[in-house]
């Protein structure tokens, strides 16, 4: 199996392009769960090839569907992402560096989402450098999160109170198609705090699929500084879903504008929560590492 290993701000996967032959087969009409356990032997980082994600490029088997692609993400705990902003962008990256992309713009389906993508730069032997990616718009209805906290009077999860061993925390909860519970901080997120804190919130009784945690400083109404507790992978370089619901996050509770620029430990990424559509847009890097075959 042929593979790319690839980042986003240094949240880094094992991308493989499966859209004909063997590969193709095994896959594209397999259930989801069926790719779990390649997953975790790819992404492990010191018996595989080390990620925090596994990623599929396949062939789009839903008729009706707009989209040139499927794309499928698994944690290194094998659990499948519906959604996964960083591994999008490397999906992109990829399809126009290997010639599979017509022109600038490609739509990839993740699980129900279409994500329209546009090559926003290419470096001087034409391979993109910067995708800039539309996730839609966020999902606030707790059951949609899924979430069981239940909804505050302007019926989301805008300032819900979320209570761990530290006591209780008030976070914004919501679905960017996976689910984010971001927590305001006023210092600069250290170690101890993400480590502390992060592990218990994804895996509390409150999210019955488990979420994805975001401390969040607010430096200025137009920057942000985040680091991300992933859900089945741990502490991350970076999360671009997760940094969509962060400047979602941030604009609903009135602490920053619509378009921010979002300081991650990998990077940086500008985020836009479009007034017209509500969809939110990410613009950020996408890079290729290097090339190899699992197994050898
Ligand atoms: N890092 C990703 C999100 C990956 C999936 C996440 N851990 C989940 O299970 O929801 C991103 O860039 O969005």
């Amino acid at each position: 199996m042929r593979f790319t290993k690839m980042h986003g701000c240094g949240n880094d996967y094992v991308v493989v392009e499966a859209l004909t032959g063997e590969l193709a087969e095994r896959f594209a009409r397999a259930p989801i769960e069926s790719a779990g356990d390649l997953a975790k032997a790819t992404c492990d980082r010191r018996f595989g090839v080390g990620a925090d994600g596994f990623v599929l490029i396949l062939p789009e088997t839903r008729p009706d569907s707009d989209a040139g692609v499927e794309m499928r993400m698994y944690n290194p705990d094998g659990s499948y992402s519906a959604m996964c902003g960083n591994a999008l962008r490397c999906v992109a990256k990829r399809l126009a560096d290997s010639g599979d992309l017509a022109g600038e713009v490609v739509v990839v389906r993740t699980a129900d989402t279409l994500v329209p993508m546009r090559i926003v730069s290419r470096d001087a032997d034409g391979k993109a450098t910067v995708v800039e990616a539309d996730l839609g718009a966020p999902e606030f209805a707790p059951e949609a999160i899924p979430c069981r906290l239940p909804a505050g009077p302007e019926g989301d999860l805008r300032a819900a109170s979320i209570e761990d061993e530290g006591g209780a925390r008030t976070a914004t909860i919501l679905s960017m198609g996976n689910p984010h519970c971001v927590l305001f901080v006023d210092e600069p997120p250290s170690d101890g705090l993400v480590a502390s804190v992060g592990p218990p919130i994804e895996t509390h009784a409150a999210f019955p699929e488990r979420t994805n945690v975001e401390f969040v400083q607010v430096l200025s109404p137009t920057r942000l500084r985040q680091r991300t507790w992933e859900r089945g992978a741990g502490e991350t370089l970076a999360c671009g879903s997760g940094a969509c619901a962060v400047a979602v996050a941030a604009a609903l509770t009135g602490r920053t504008e619509r378009s921010v620029t979002i300081e991650l430990l990998g990077g940086e990424l500008d985020l836009c929560w479009r007034e017209a559509d509500g969809h939110v847009v990410m613009t950020g890097p996408a890079v290729e590492v290097f090339a190899g075959d699992w197994p050898r």
